[in-house]
């Protein structure tokens, strides 16, 4: 146990959607009484309208996230801020929550704000694209702000966590101290908290799995049966690996058996909002964006964009015709291919030739 002669250190959480308003409960309850965390944690908001009122002041009267996480108590101690740079100032830790489109703006708003030994951790899922190929978020967190992070996935649909259902979740970090502090700030007797040192895979994993969870509910939408869903997830785990032999330095198998791979894999093939627009896509001929906002109303879908990035760093590595799934569920996502061609995909993959 790492116990505090020090002064206690203070967490900001930078985001406040489905997944930080889950996190925002587990983290609020953790600090309360620890002789490491301090009590009071700061919640960064991006500020809406929602009937009338402004997000923060309803989430900091009647502390409930009435737009992202309805029906969920967020402790007391949580405060919602509308300034980032207000939010993370003195913060230790920075736990970062955000749909990865936001990420690169919001921290360059923090540069200047931050502690220079705090600490990052990210629980987004999703991938930038540079001209060399792809970028971890982690690393354009560390990048922008000069600090370390950290990464923190698994199968954990916000909804189920937030009504405390047991689960797990795989934190990736390169620093076996900071590890071990994580896990200490994450883990609850429902939330179970393992730390591995294979961070880059960890994270790859959250991101890839989206796209795999779209194949899923084409599948379904398809009204195809278990069977083919769990080919989808086979095959789908094969060019995740496959992924991350030639994207991810130093990826290690064993990392997929962890709760961020193979568990967030079904998980998110079952009950995520990826699998919901997978679906949503065979019976609608809406684009993605209509479909967000009639579907989500206001949360966001990962997985087009993740699909999206994965095409592009692929296209430019001449590697497309080797990760069949992820390239034709761009491809559905775009229009440019019907959702039957996802089962002649499947029926056709390397795998089986
Ligand atoms: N929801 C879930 O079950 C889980 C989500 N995740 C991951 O966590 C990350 C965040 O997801 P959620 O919390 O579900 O978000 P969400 O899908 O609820 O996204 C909406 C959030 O984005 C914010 N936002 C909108 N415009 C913004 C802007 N311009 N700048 C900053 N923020 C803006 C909204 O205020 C809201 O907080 C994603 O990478 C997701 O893949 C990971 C595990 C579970
Ligand atoms: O990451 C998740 C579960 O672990 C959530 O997945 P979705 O974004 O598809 O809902």
């Amino acid at each position: 146990m790492l116990k505090g002669n020090m002064a206690k250190k203070s967490v900001c959480i930078v985001g406040s959607g489905n997944w930080g308003s889950a996190i925002a409960k587990i983290l609020g309850k953790n600090v309360q009484g620890s002789d490491i965390f301090e009590e009071k944690i700061l919640m960064y908001m991006y500020e809406e309208n929602v009937n009338g009122r402004k997000l923060t002041e309803i989430v900091n009267t009647e502390h409930e996230n009435v737009k992202y996480l309805p029906g969920v108590k967020i402790p007391e101690n949580v405060v919602a801020v509308p300034e980032v740079c207000e939010a993370c100032t003195g913060a230790d830790i920075l736990v970062f929550v955000l749909p990865h489109q936001f990420v690169r703006t919001t921290c360059q708003k923090m540069v200047g704000s931050i502690k220079k030994n705090a600490i990052a951790i990210s629980l987004i899922k999703g991938f930038a694209i540079t001209d060399s190929g792809i970028q971890l978020i982690s690393s354009i967190i560390s990048e922008i702000l000069g600090i370390e992070c950290a990464v923190m996935m698994g199968a954990n649909l916000a909804v189920e966590v937030a009504s405390e259902q047991f689960c797990e979740s795989t934190i990736g970090s390169k620093n076996e101290v900071t590890g071990r502090l994580l896990k200490q700030l994450f883990q609850t007797p429902y939330f179970r908290c393992t730390v591995v040192e294979d961070a880059n895979t960890v994270e790859s994993c959250g991101a890839l799995k989206n796209v795999v969870g779209i194949g899923a509910g084409i599948v379904d939408g398809l009204g195809y049966g278990d069977n083919t869903k769990a080919a989808v997830i086979r095959l789908g785990l094969m060019e995740m690996i496959k992924f991350c032999e030639i994207f991810t330095t130093g990826s290690k198998t064993e990392t997929f058996f962890e709760s961020c791979g193979v568990a967030d894999l079904v998980a998110t093939c079952h009950g995520g909002r990826n699998r919901m627009l997978g679906e949503a896509v065979v019976k609608s001929d809406k684009t993605i964006r209509e479909l967000e906002k009639e579907i989500l109303r206001g949360q966001s879908f990962q997985g087009p964009l993740v699909a999206k990035e994965i095409y592009e760093i692929l296209e430019k590595k001449n590697m497309l015709q080797r990760f069949p799934l992820f390239v034709t569920v761009h491809k559905i996502c775009k229009r440019e291919l019907e959702p039957s061609n996802f089962i002649d995909c499947l029926r056709e993959h390397p795998e089986h030739m």
